[in-house]
Parts: structure tokens; C-alpha cells; sequence
């Protein structure tokens, strides 16, 4: 096939000396005239009126030469105009804006656009995923955003699909199913699109999936090929290629029984001149390496970076952040390039700040590390050996190998998890939106998987349980922070930071008006200083924020959007003590868009719905609660919180009237009758007797936290 119009186009705008014809034979050329194309995407980051893709461009910095508004007027930043929205789950979204239309994913994978000017809605999709998916998802029903190809959008579904969607009317084109449904994959993490390619990965390692990232074609949703990240069972070694038959002798048992793990559930990034697509490969399952590969091995490629070519799948090249990961480590965390100046010459670098708390910088054409260190306190590692590139473990950490529980920092939450970063090229700094928080990892004797219902992680996360220990509790609360860390990556150092009260705070945005854009747990919208961190101005969205911030114009002025809405993995899962809000915030969905001058207004906050605490007092059984807390911490914790001590996103078990009913609990969590809301049956998993027992271990801590409460010392 010649040189398809887009890639001549985008090769001169680039004027790229190592842009290459790279179509396949017979490969796909879907540029629709005055769509999107590749010479538009790889020219994004300077298109400062538009926002065409999920990273602002494929480099994803996040950052934009826009500077209408800017550190000396910010402070008539205002409310253009908002959109209530129709979830009350965590949004992690960033917006798309192309061309005058804002187009938003919000919880539940649902779609909606507006005029970017004024807000007046355009359309509205819902793939209509059914509620009973909800516990196939580790980490709240989220969407984190779509890819644009010609005149289609992209997104994958919760329930696993990828589908494509008139832009201009929001109608679906075409769908196509890119997992097995039978196994718990999910998909939160947004596409890219590459020469007319649409590259989704999956979610599910907490549960036990194989990971992979596939490619289907814009035009019609056919399957162009698949890339596994970790082997698959011993009948597939004749046929697979040669990256996994490398990967096959790092591992040992028998791991693709729960799949292994290995999601790339959220960054990708690419590089045109070199044609190389990056991804970001998660955890394993189980967690626990001792049940997952038990005679050790490094378990490529979990918690790696590799390099594919976006054409073929064909793998480049790896770095494997964690080698034998057994904390949840992931390294699916943000990966940005840039080209900075290291030791006298210009690099062309990739750097990420995985879960693990190191910040790395890679060579991205090798994959050769030049330079990592901790943007985090650590405690399971004493630093990165850089002969071997292999962090340097400390005994204790590896629980999986001692049997002894190990409280580790960076924790399953990670330094940092998927709220983007942003890059300042006039600084030199990333902006990393970190997290300060230990996990009690308890590894579990004599631990099976259950496929059908559950986190399987290897590890007894009732063990783990925060104690209703005021004392306890005021020292998780004191070690459990969050921060808006600038970091300089030439040097490896930090060289501001803003502290934040709580660890989950939202992901970022930079300008050219020398401005950097955090929402946060608190609910406040932040502008801040990009030299030195100052906070310039601020506006209250009336519910935590952890999306990032998006930036365009319409006929030359400059809004700056985002989502509001609490959620993801902390609100739902750590115990709600440690969430560092001043008093819990309701999830208030919303789309929110600032102007300079702008003068809408929100409508009052909802007035606070809790219930009181007031449990039936418990007459049960110490056997039960023993039955009931490890069943609590292994079904339940997972969205209701640890030791159930809940939040204000998914109901707070301590309060439910279905407390004091045996037959209503049981009518739920035996019969399913919420389903449709996402609580589904756990009678797979659990018999009648032991869902009593869960329900007589929450009314007993809800009596221990009644009690507390009395006493002011909660
Ligand atoms: O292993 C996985 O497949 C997987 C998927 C996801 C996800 O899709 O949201 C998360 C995680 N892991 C994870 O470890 C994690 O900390 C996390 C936080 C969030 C979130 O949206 O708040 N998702 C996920
Ligand atoms: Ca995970």
C-alpha cells in the first residue's frame, strides 16, 4: 500500500526525520476529510482550541500553551456555565473538545455532549450496562474517556465492549465485545487511536483475568490483533511469540488458572517519529506471589512498561518497574514523553510515577533506564540498583516469602494512581497528584481463589482491619496524606509541594498562563503558581473532585473544564476515617466549565442525607463474627469499606435499615434483589448461615463505632 494521504500529511507537519511508511499492506486508511486524522493528532499539542484526545495530545502532557487566563487574572475565573449529570459515582473522565462541542464519559460509561461555549446539551448515549457488572470492577464504575478517529468517537464499556459513536449524533456505528464475559475483565481506561487503530486494554486483576491490549479497526470494529502481557496456559507455548515464551520461563505453578493478571487498565501513550505505542502493565493475580508463581520468578510483564509497534502488536521492548510484584503494584500509571535535557544532550525520554513510589526516567527509543528515584517515602525497597535497573527489595516486604503481615509504603493504592499528571516544559516539572498511605498486607495460610465472587489477592484482608482503636485509627489518619508534588526530572528532586489532608485528590492540568489546575478530596477547585505552588484561586464544587481538568477555546476565549463527583477506589474501599474531608461530601456529578468573568452559579448543596448511627443491638455469636469478618473483608470490603466503616459514595453498611432485618438482608444479599444497582447475589460464594454472620459482624461494628461516636473519639 503507498503512503496513505494522512501519513504524508502528518510526517510534513511534523517534519519528523524518522517518520517512517509504516501501513500495513492492505492496512486501514479511515481519515474522513474534516475529521479527525493523524496529522491532527499529531499535531495536537498545538491546537490549543481543541482537547482531541485523552492525554491532549500523544505525548500526554497535559499541558497547554494557552495563557489567557493566567496567574495575574485567574482570580476573575469564574463559572461559565454546568451540567447536572445523571450518576452519583465517581467521575474520572477527561473531556474530549473538538471543534466547539464538548464530549464527556461519564460513571456507568455513559457519553453526553454539549456546545463548549454554552453548555446546551447535544446528546446524550448510554450503552446501558447492566448494573449486575459492578462487582467485576475493582474500583468504582468508572470511565475515564474516549479517543477520536474521523468523524466517530471511542470508548470501551464497563461490561467489556468497545464502541464507536457518531460524533455528530451520538448514535452507535458499531460495538464489538473485546472480552470474555464469562471472567471478571471490565474496562474503565479510555482508547487511543493510532493510523486508524483503536487500542483498548481491560481491567479484572484483582479478580483473575489475562491482560492484554488489542487493536480494532475504526471503520468497522474488526480485530487487527491482540498482544497478551503474561503467558497463557502451557498448550498455547507452540504458538505464541517469542516475548511470551521469554515471559513463560519467569513464571512457575500455575498461574493462567486465574490468569495471571497483567491489565493495562489506563496509560498508553505514543511517539509517531519512532512508531512505537507504550503501555502500562498492571499487577498479578493473586496478589500474593506465593500463590501465584510460587517458586518465585519475575512474572514478565507484569507491572511493566513495553513498547509495541501500533501496526502489528510486535513487542520492542520492556522495563519491568517491579519484578515480581506482590503489592499491587501497578504500572499502569500515567506514562508521558518528553525531550529533556539530561548530562549535556537532549533525551527523548518516558517517565511515569508508578504505584511503587519511584519516579522513573526512560530512554524511550531503548527502553534503557537513566534515572529513577522515590517521589514517595518507601519502605519496601532501599533503592534502585542501576547496573540491573531492578529495585533493591527489602526482605520484610516480600510477606509473600516471610508469611509475616508487612504494612508497606507506598501501599495497593500506590504513591500515585490514575489521576493524570501534567508536564510544565517552561518549568522543566511534572506535577504529580501523590498519595501518602500504607497498606496492611496480611498474607492469608492455606488462602483458595473463589472465580465467582470476590477479590482474589492471596491475602486475608480482614485480618487487616482497621480496629475501632480511636488511638489506631488517629495514626492511620495522621500517616495518610496526599500532595500536589512538583517534581523536576532532570534532577530527581522535588522542588515544591502543596499538602493535601487527604491522599485522593484529582488529576491535573498545566498552561501556558503559568498555572496548575487541582480539584481535590475537600471539593475545592485549585489554581496554583506552576514555579513555586502559590494558590491563586479557588472555587467549591460541593463534592470531591479527582478528574483532571481539560483546557480549549471557542471563537478565541479560554474555558478550562472538568468533572466533579467522588468516587474510584478510596471512597469505596479504605475505611472512610481516612479520607482527610473535613466532613463527608456527598457525590455531586457534575460538568463544570470556568471563564474569566464568568457568573453562573450552582444551585445550593444537597442538604446532608446521613443517616444517624443507629444500629440494633448485637445479640449475635463470636463465632459469627469471626464467620463474618473474614467474609466482610474478602466480599464485601471491597465497596462497602474496610471494616465497614463506609464513606458517602456506596451505602454505609453501619446505617442500613436492612440491619435489623434478617430477612431483608438476606432478600438482598442472598437473593440479589438490588442487582440492578450493582449489588448482586453473593449466594455463589456464600451460604445463608454466613451471610448472617456478615450481618451480625456489622451491626457489632456499628455498635463499637456508635459507641466512639458517644464518646467524641471517633
Ligand atoms: O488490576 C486491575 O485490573 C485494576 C483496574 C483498575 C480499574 O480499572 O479501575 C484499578 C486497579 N487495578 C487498581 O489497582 C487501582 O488501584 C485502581 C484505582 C482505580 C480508580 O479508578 O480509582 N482503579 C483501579
Ligand atoms: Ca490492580
Amino acid at each position: 500500500m503507498a503512503r496513505s494521504r494522512w501519513f504524508v500529511a502528518a510526517c510534513a507537519a511534523l517534519a519528523l526525520a524518522g517518520c517512517k511508511d509504516n501501513a500495513p499492506e492492505g492496512g486501514v486508511d479511515t481519515a474522513a476529510e474534516g475529521g479527525i486524522d493523524a496529522a491532527r493528532l499529531a499535531n495536537a499539542a498545538a491546537d490549543t482550541a481543541n482537547w482531541i484526545t485523552y492525554g491532549r495530545d500523544y505525548s500526554e502532557q497535559r499541558y497547554s500553551p494557552l495563557d489567557q487566563i493566567n496567574e495575574e487574572n485567574v482570580g476573575d475565573l469564574g463559572l461559565a456555565w454546568f451540567a447536572d449529570l445523571d450518576t452519583a459515582r465517581g467521575q474520572e473522565g477527561t473531556p474530549l473538545v473538538i471543534d466547539g462541542t464538548i464530549y464527556i464519559t461519564t460513571a456507568w460509561s455513559k457519553v453526553k455532549a454539549y456546545d463548549a461555549a454554552t453548555g446546551a446539551p447535544k446528546w446524550a448515549y448510554d450503552p446501558e450496562v447492566p448494573g449486575e457488572v459492578a462487582p467485576k470492577a475493582c474500583c468504582d464504575v468508572v470511565n475515564r474517556g474516549m479517543a477520536a478517529w474521523g468523524d466517530r468517537l471511542f470508548m470501551g464499556t464497563l461490561d467489556g465492549r468497545l464502541v464507536a459513536l457518531d460524533r455528530d449524533t451520538g448514535k452507535e456505528v458499531w460495538s464489538k465485545v473485546t472480552v470474555d464475559r464469562d471472567q471478571p475483565y471490565t474496562i474503565t481506561g479510555a482508547p487511543r487511536v493510532i493510523d486508524g487503530k483503536v487500542i483498548i486494554g481491560n481491567s479484572g486483576a484483582e479478580f483473575g483475568v489475562r491482560g492484554y491490549v488489542s487493536a480494532y479497526d475504526a471503520t468497522n470494529g474488526e480485530q487487527l490483533w491482540r498482544f497478551y502481557t503474561v503467558p497463557g496456559a502451557p498448550d498455547e507455548t507452540g504458538s505464541e511469540p517469542e516475548y511470551l515464551a521469554k515471559a513463560r520461563a519467569t513464571w512457575t505453578g500455575e498461574w493462567w488458572e486465574l490468569g495471571g493478571g497483567g491489565t493495562v487498565w489506563d496509560a498508553m501513550a505514543y511517539d509517531p517519529a519512532l512508531d512505537l505505542l507504550y503501555i502500562g502493565v498492571g499487577n498479578g493475580t493473586p496478589w500474593n506471589q506465593a500463590y501465584r508463581s510460587p517458586g518465585g520468578g519475575d512474572n514478565l510483564y507484569l507491572s511493566s512498561i513495553v513498547a509495541i509497534r501500533p501496526d502489528t502488536g510486535e513487542y520492542v521492548w520492556h522495563y519491568q518497574t517491579t519484578p515480581a510484584e506482590t503489592w499491587d503494584f501497578t504500572a499502569t500509571q500515567h506514562i508521558m514523553l518528553a525531550d529533556l535535557e539530561i548530562g549535556g544532550r537532549t533525551r527523548q525520554v518516558l517517565m511515569q510515577a508508578p504505584k511503587n513510589g519511584f519516579f522513573y526516567v526512560l530512554d524511550r527509543a531503548t527502553g534503557e533506564l537513566i534515572s529513577a528515584d522515590n517521589y514517595v517515602p518507601q519502605n519496601w525497597t532501599s533503592g534502585i540498583d542501576m547496573a540491573t535497573g531492578r529495585p533493591i527489595v527489602l526482605p520484610e516486604a516480600r510477606f509473600d516469602k516471610t508469611g509475616q503481615p508487612f504494612i508497606g509504603t507506598p501501599g495497593a493504592a500506590g504513591g500515585h494512581s490514575w489521576h493524570p499528571m501534567a508536564f510544565n516544559p517552561n518549568e522543566g516539572l511534572v506535577y504529580i497528584p501523590a498519595i501518602e498511605a500504607a497498606f496492611p498486607y496480611f498474607p492469608e495460610a492455606g488462602w483458595k481463589p473463589d472465580r465467582k465472587r470476590g477479590m482474589n489477592t492471596g491475602l486475608d484482608l480482614a485480618a487487616a482491619a482497621m480496629p475501632a482503636d480511636p488511638a489506631v485509627r488517629q495514626a492511620a489518619r495522621e500517616a495518610t496524606k496526599g500532595a500536589l508534588i512538583a517534581w523536576d526530572p532532570v534532577t530527581q528532586s522535588e522542588r515544591w509541594r502543596v499538602p493535601h489532608s487527604g491522599p485522593w485528590n484529582g488529576g491535573l492540568l498545566s498552561t501556558g498562563g503559568g498555572l496548575v489546575f487541582q480539584g481535590n478530596a475537600q471539593g475545592n477547585f485549585i489554581a496554583y503558581a506552576a514555579n513555586d505552588g502559590r494558590e491563586l484561586w479557588s472555587f467549591h464544587a460541593q463534592t470531591g473532585i479527582i478528574a483532571p481538568p481539560v483546557t480549549y477555546t471557542v471563537n478565541g476565549e479560554q474555558y478550562v473544564a472538568l468533572l466533579a463527583g467522588y468516587g474510584g477506589v478510596w471512597p469505596l474501599s479504605p475505611s472512610g476515617i481516612l479520607s482527610g474531608q473535613e466532613r463527608p461530601l456527598p457525590n455531586v456529578s457534575r460538568l463544570l466549565v470556568f471563564k474569566l468573568g464568568g457568573s453562573a452559579k450552582l444551585p445550593p448543596p444537597p442538604p446532608a442525607q446521613d443517616r444517624p448511627l443507629d444500629p440494633p443491638p448485637f445479640r449475635g455469636t463470636e463465632a459469627q463474627v469471626a464467620s463474618g469478618s473474614y467474609s466482610f473483608g474478602r466480599y464485601c470490603s471491597q465497596c462497602h469499606n474496610d471494616a465497614a466503616v463506609g464513606s458517602t459514595v456506596l451505602p454505609d453498611l453501619r446505617r442500613s435499615p436492612a440491619l435489623e432485618n434478617r430477612d431483608t438482608w438476606m432478600a438482598i444479599v442472598h437473593d440479589g434483589a438490588l442487582k440492578d444497582n450493582g449489588m448482586v447475589s453473593f449466594a455463589p460464594s456464600l451460604t445463608r448461615e454466613q451471610i448472617e454472620a456478615v450481618r451480625q459482624y456489622v451491626i457489632k461494628r456499628a455498635n463499637e463505632d456508635k459507641a466512639l461516636e458517644r464518646q467524641g473519639r471517633s
